[in-house]
């Protein structure tokens, strides 16, 4: 090697390829080697440990020298990043840090979010994540999952298999066409896969590994974002119709091509008319589930289950109002109609007369069937129209008010006191995500029901005092099923999801109410349980894939929550030879 040259060559490193003597136009190879020791090591976030490393470790990786002395143990490692999590301001500056952690190194990650689960929790998940997707131009760093975009049509076999990882177990995918209750932020949606499938590793179990997170652009009707010369995604509007669907059937054939038919894809945050077309196009021929359909239904079921502990009476009992009536408006309203249906023996056509829905153009009634979106027409019940959601709560006069509408503040101080005039306790879940487009905050409804409602929402809210008692208010979001449902999906090797799984996890859920929570409460178990509660749901679900005979995994393990329990992901450090 010429010594003129030597100069640019920094850190002791021969160049042996030429990679720092090459000029802009001559060509390198991206050179790597795939065996992780020394430098390399620590910059794989999949086996760094930091100061963690031990002495031998030190020695056997070629890590001498490349750390400070100090040899620490991981929950010291926690202990200082809490510290430093705590210490930030703003929670998106805490998102950012834990993001960073994860692009560092993913035990740790995993370690932190899984033993500080309730304080976490809203920082990698809702309300946090729909910040991070408004800004996602701005705070993006890496690039985490995979992209598809139009311009990858009739090549997303090849994109697939540029991921790093082949057993993958999960997919969750988004076009980003409705986010939380956001709205369109195109290609920026990433954040929400990238969010749950986190929390399929925390919450649920799933290995870090068997995770992959997709975002698929077709381009964005958002016109901040297309103005906006740091968007990330195709500046196009949306492509639609026979476009839109072709990409998507590509999409869909190359993962049951490239990872088999036990492979789980979670569709979130699909606009309404995609989201129920994709899912009842392939939920019979792919192993798929709509979290904000499915997902949904699931958790709200549970915590109407478990409420009638403290209420007394069926669930048929009741009479449900939604103010919404999209995904998890008419998603919630039909698994409810079907577990009353099951109770009553009645017909669904019959149990679904107790449930009414309210979207923007009022009550949906008989007379407007004909111009309703097919997948409100069930709900279209005869009645007289009724224009606006405070007409419908006095005339239907419900026990159980839903808000799903995506938009927020539109439970009134007018409408709670109007459920609170006719109900002794009356059951308010104001369910939209972030918090800016819940439909009440919680301290509204327990002020403007004179602490009577029982109370819950899709993004948390802390405990409110009211007349000098706590009432601490329930978070019900989907986020209580998902991992638990696809962990049971994946150790029994299940191929399709069924409706009775959805019922078997709400079930599952609502027996891990103790009384003890129903004393301070609550309808739904604390997320420190998160793991225990999962393997419960996920148990309950496998043996509900068994009895349907769409389990693959033979024979049934014998105790499926034992089964469940150590099939989990633990996120303590391996030591390496
Ligand atoms: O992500 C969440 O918090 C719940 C959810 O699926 C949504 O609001 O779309
Ligand atoms: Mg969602």
């Amino acid at each position: 090697m010429e010594s003129s040259n030597l100069k640019d060559v920094t850190g002791g490193v021969e160049d042996a390829y030429g990679e720092h003597r090459a000029i802009e136009e001559q060509l390198v190879t991206p050179w790597t080697v795939s065996v992780a020791s020394g430098y390399s090591l620590l910059r794989d976030p999949h086996h760094n440990k930091g100061l963690a490393f031990t002495e031998r470790e030190r020695d056997s990786h070629y890590l001498r020298g490349l750390l400070p002395p100090a040899v620490v143990t991981q929950e010291l490692q926690e202990k200082k990043l809490m510290e430093n999590i705590r210490e930030y301001q703003l929670p998106i500056h805490k998102y950012m840090a834990m993001m960073g952690l994860e692009e560092r190194n993913e035990r740790l990650f995993y370690k932190l979010l899984i033993d500080n689960v309730e304080e976490l929790l809203p920082v990698v998940y809702t309300p946090t994540v729909g910040e991070a997707c408004q800004k996602y131009g701005s705070i993006f760093r890496r690039p985490q999952g995979l992209y598809i975009s139009l311009k990858e049509k009739g090549k997303i076999l090849e994109v697939l298999k540029n991921w790093p990882e082949r057993a993958i177990q999960v997919i969750v995918v988004t076009d980003g066409e409705r986010i939380l209750g956001l709205g369109d932020l195109g290609c920026q949606g990433m954040g929400i896969p990238v969010g749950k499938l986190a929390l399929y590793t925390a919450l649920g179990g799933v290995r870090p590994s068997a995770c992959l997170p997709i975002t698929i652009d077709v381009g964005t009707n958002n016109q901040q974002l297309l103005d906006d010369e740091f968007y990330i995604g195709l500046k196009q509007r949306r492509a639609t119709g026979e476009e839109y669907y072709e990409l998507l059937e590509e999409f869909m054939s190359a993962v049951k091509h490239c990872y088999g038919e036990k492979v789980l894809v979670q569709f979130e945050d699909f606009a309404n008319h995609n989201a129920f077309e994709l899912l009842s196009k392939y939920r019979n021929t792919h192993l798929v589930f709509n979290d904000d359909i499915q997902g949904t239904a699931s958790v709200v079921l549970s915590g109407l289950i478990a409420s009638l502990k403290p209420l007394g009476g069926t669930l048929g009992d009741h009479t449900f109002l939604f103010l919404g009536a999209g995904e998890a408006g008419t998603g919630i309203a039909e698994l409810i109609a079907l577990e009353i249906s099951k109770q009553t023996k009645a017909p669904v056509e019959e149990t679904r007369k107790k449930i009414w829905l309210v979207d923007s153009k009022g009550l949906v009634v008989s007379s407007r069937k004909e111009k309703l979106q097919h997948f409100k027409q069930p709900w279209a019940h005869e009645k007289e129209p009724i224009g606006n959601l405070l007409d419908a709560v006095k005339d239907i006069k419900p026990t159980v008010l839903i808000g799903t509408s995506g938009v927020g503040r539109q439970f009134t101080k007018e409408v709670v006191e109007a459920m609170a005039s006719f109900n002794e306790k009356p059951l308010i879940m104001a369910l939209s995500n972030p918090t800016s487009q819940a439909e009440c905050t919680a301290e509204e409804a327990y002020t403007w029901s004179e602490g009577r409602a029982i109370f819950s929402s899709g993004s948390p809210f802390d405990p409110v005092e009211y007349n000098g008692k706590v009432f601490v208010p329930g978070q019900a979001n989907n986020c209580y099923i998902f991992p638990g449902l696809g962990f049971g999906l994946l150790i029994s090797g299940a191929i399709r999801v069924h409706d009775d799984m959805l019922l078997a996890a709400s079930e599952a859920l609502a027996n891990q109410v103790t009384d003890e929570h129903y004393a301070k409460g609550l309808i739904y178990p604390p997320f420190s349980d998160i793991r225990k509660i999962s393997a419960n749901i996920a148990a309950k679900v496998a043996a509900k894939a068994y009895e349907l005979g769409v389990a693959t995994r033979l024979p049934r393990p014998e105790n499926l929550v034992e089964y469940a329990e150590r099939c989990m992901y633990s996120p303590i450090y391996r030591t390496y030879r």
